[in-house]
Formats: structure tokens, C-alpha cells, sequence
């Protein structure tokens, strides 16, 4: 059955419910068969005033989780890795399960412990402390192992940076080729994806670009603007730049089957539920979202200091959008985000 059209309306509703609940602005893109939407409001920058737009760049947060998913899985169709190998066959240090696969780390469900627990504990000095540090993964990875595990690996689905962090380290090593050039050559230019970057350990955005704003823990106090930041504690796991046309783009592209063979996009998109209603999926770097219209879609979302992101497509790629918030650390404001999946894919509009 085709999608009911996209409500424009809908998601200028969410943007503005979303502005009133903390974000200094939004954009949405949608691009249905050949028509675009651009649909923004509020401000890219609040200092200078300047308005946000649909085309501006911003960090992505874990959306970096599917593009580092890409790079593993052309390794797994060029026979290089294998998905249900030990991890640590291809690590330069072992992890301390030999049980630990690929497909565990791919799919959150190695149980290894997620640093940013203790990193972020508390929201902004936890950020001020790392946003101009630079970390190797090994030091993410002992700072994870430090920890117990949170379950037996493939036991449960307990997600964690770690698995991504752990995953560039590999590729690394395997390749002896940076994940830079990895995302360059096997993603950004093949798909001519013009606004995408990943400049870690740089701390600047480059281009036209929103400024991100993150909500102290303490909701009175103004919010901090973390647009430069190296996202070193991220990295594969959470440190690409991108705008809404680029995502609505790969995301297409990989359900399209234009950067992953047919098998290793079938392994991809085998997603399990991973909430209590049964709506939200994970399978290997890619997120899994069933909407109030029936549609499952899929992408990733992210949340990194100043930027909420939701990036999601339907199965056959006809229909992708990209949406942000630049603020974080407000978790009603990422509710609210949300809805522009329903207005975008269900034509609906927030009560
Ligand atoms: C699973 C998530 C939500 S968290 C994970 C990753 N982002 C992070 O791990 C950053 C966490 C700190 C962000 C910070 N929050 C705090 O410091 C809270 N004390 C803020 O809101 O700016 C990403 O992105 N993923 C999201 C995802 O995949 O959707």
C-alpha cells in the first residue's frame, strides 16, 4: 500500500513544539520520489541571530554507527573479516571475551560497558572536561573494560558505544588504513556526498552549519554551546558531520543496496525488537522504527553534545528524511523530534 504524502504541516508543528520545549531551532528534509521538502525554523546560531536552514551541517552523533557499519561490511564482502569470527582475531589488543564476535559488536550485544556512562555522568563538566581531548581507542576500550560486562556475549541487546569504538579499532587494524579515508573513499565520494565529513581530531565544522547548544543538568541555567568539540570520545561510534540532503541520501543509498552487497545488506537489516512495544528494532548498525501507519523504517539516530538527529528511510529508499534539533541533554525535546518521523512517513501531524 504507498505512504499517505508527507504532512508539512505535521512536522512544522514538531519543530515547533520542539522549539518550545528547548531547541533554539530545527530542520527537517524529506525527499519523497522526486520531491524535496525543507522545512526549518529558529536559529542556527543565537548569538549572531542567524536563522537555521534545511542545508546546514551538524554532527550526527551514532548516525556515524551506519556509516562505520558500511566500511565493515564491504570488509566482510571482500572476505576480509568475518561476522562470526572472535573480534579478537582481528585486534591489535584482545578484548577480555574471546567470545565477543563481529555481529556482537554490530548489534550491541557484546555487553561490553559504555564509557560515556561514567564520562557524561554529569552533562556539561563531564563534555568540558574531553570536548578538546584526543583519545586512542584503546583508551575508550580500557576505560570500558574496566567495567564488568553488562551481560554474556550475544545474551542480551545492551547498546554501547564501545562496540563502535572497538569496530574502528578493527578496521584499522585490519586495513592499516585510517577510518578517514575509509568513510572518503568508500562512502562520501562514491556517493558524492558533498557535506559530509569526518575531520576528527578537528574541532571545527566546515561550511554552512548550525551551531549546537547542550542543556546543563541544571535546566535553569543557560545552555552551552558545544559546536567545537574533537567528539574524540566518539570517533567511529559518533564523530561524522553531515546535513539532511547527505543523510537522506546514504541512507537511501544503503537500502538500495549501492554501498553493501545483497547478503551483507540482508544481515544488515535482520533487526530484533528492543523496546517493550515492539517498535523499535536494532540489526547491525542500523535502527529499526515501526510508525503508527505500518511502515517500518530505517537509519539510525543520534545524540551528541548540541544536536538531537533522527535519519531514517523506507526499505525500498523511496522515501528518507533527516531531522535535528540543535540542542541535547533535554530529553523531551528528542521525544518531541521524533514525530517528524510520523509526519514525514505517516503524514500525520503531533496532537
Ligand atoms: C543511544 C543514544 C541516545 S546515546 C548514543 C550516542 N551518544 C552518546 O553516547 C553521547 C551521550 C552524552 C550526550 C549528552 N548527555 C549527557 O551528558 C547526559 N548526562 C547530551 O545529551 O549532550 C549516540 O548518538 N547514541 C544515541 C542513539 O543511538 O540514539
Amino acid at each position: 500500500t504507498p505512504l499517505p504524502g508527507p504532512s508539512v504541516s505535521g512536522v512544522l508543528a514538531v519543530q515547533k513544539q520542539a522549539m518550545a520545549a528547548g531547541a533554539p531551532g530545527a530542520l527537517t528534509r524529506i525527499d519523497s520520489g522526486t520531491s524535496s521538502y525543507r522545512i526549518s525554523m529558529g536559529k542556527a546560531d543565537t548569538a549572531a541571530g542567524t536563522a537555521m536552514d534545511a542545508d546546514r551541517r551538524f554532527r550526527v552523533g551514532s548516525v556515524s554507527k551506519s556509516f562505520t557499519t558500511v566500511v565493515l561490511m564491504q570488509l566482510v564482502a571482500e572476505g576480509r573479516v568475518d561476522l562470526d569470527a572472535s573480534a579478537n582475531t582481528y585486534l591489535p589488543k584482545p578484548l577480555p571475551d574471546d567470545r565477543i564476535t563481529v555481529r556482537h559488536l554490530l548489534s550491541h550485544r557484546s555487553g561490553l560497558w559504555d564509557y560515556t556512562n561514567d564520562m557524561f555522568y554529569n552533562t556539561v563538566p563531564g563534555f568540558e572536561a574531553v570536548r578538546n581531548k584526543v583519545f586512542t581507542y584503546q583508551e575508550l576500550i580500557d576505560l570500558s573494560t574496566a567495567h564488568k560486562p553488562n551481560n554474556e556475549p550475544g545474551a542480551a541487546y545492551s547498546y554501547s558505544n564501545t562496540n563502535f569504538v572497538v569496530l574502528g579499532q578493527l578496521i584499522e587494524h585490519v586495513t592499516d588504513v585510517p577510518m578517514a579515508t575509509h568513510y572518503e573513499q568508500r562512502i562520501f565520494k562514491p556517493l558524492g556526498l558533498k557535506n559530509t565529513s569526518y575531520v576528527h581530531p578537528r574541532t571545527t565544522i566546515t561550511g554552512s552549519y548550525a551551531r549546537g547548544y547542550v542543556r546543563d543538568d541544571d535546566p535553569t541555567l543557560p545552555l552551552v554551546d558545544s559546536t567545537e568539540q574533537t567528539v574524540s570520545w566518539g570517533q567511529s561510534a559518533g564523530a561524522v558531520i553531515s546535513n539532511s540532503s547527505d543523510l537522506n541520501r546514504f541512507f537511501a543509498a544503503v537500502v538500495s543496496g549501492k554501498v553493501v552487497p545483497p547478503a551483507q545488506l540482508q544481515e544488515m537489516m535482520k533487526v530484533v525488537p528492543v523496546n517493550a512495544d515492539g517498535t523499535q528494532f536494532y540489526g547491525l548498525g542500523l535502527r529499526g522504527r515501526k510508525l503508527s501507519c505500518g511502515v517500518t523504517v530505517y537509519g539510525h539516530t543520534g545524540t551528541v553534545q548540541g544536536y538531537y538527529t533522527y535519519a531514517f528511510t523506507t526499505a525500498d529508499g523511496k522515501r528518507s528524511m533527516a531531522s535535528m534539533a540543535n540542542t541535547s541533554n533535554n530529553g523531551t525535546v528528542n521525544t518531541i523530534l521524533a514525530g517528524t518521523l510520523e509526519a514525514a512517513f505517516c503524514g500525520t501531524s503531533p496532537a
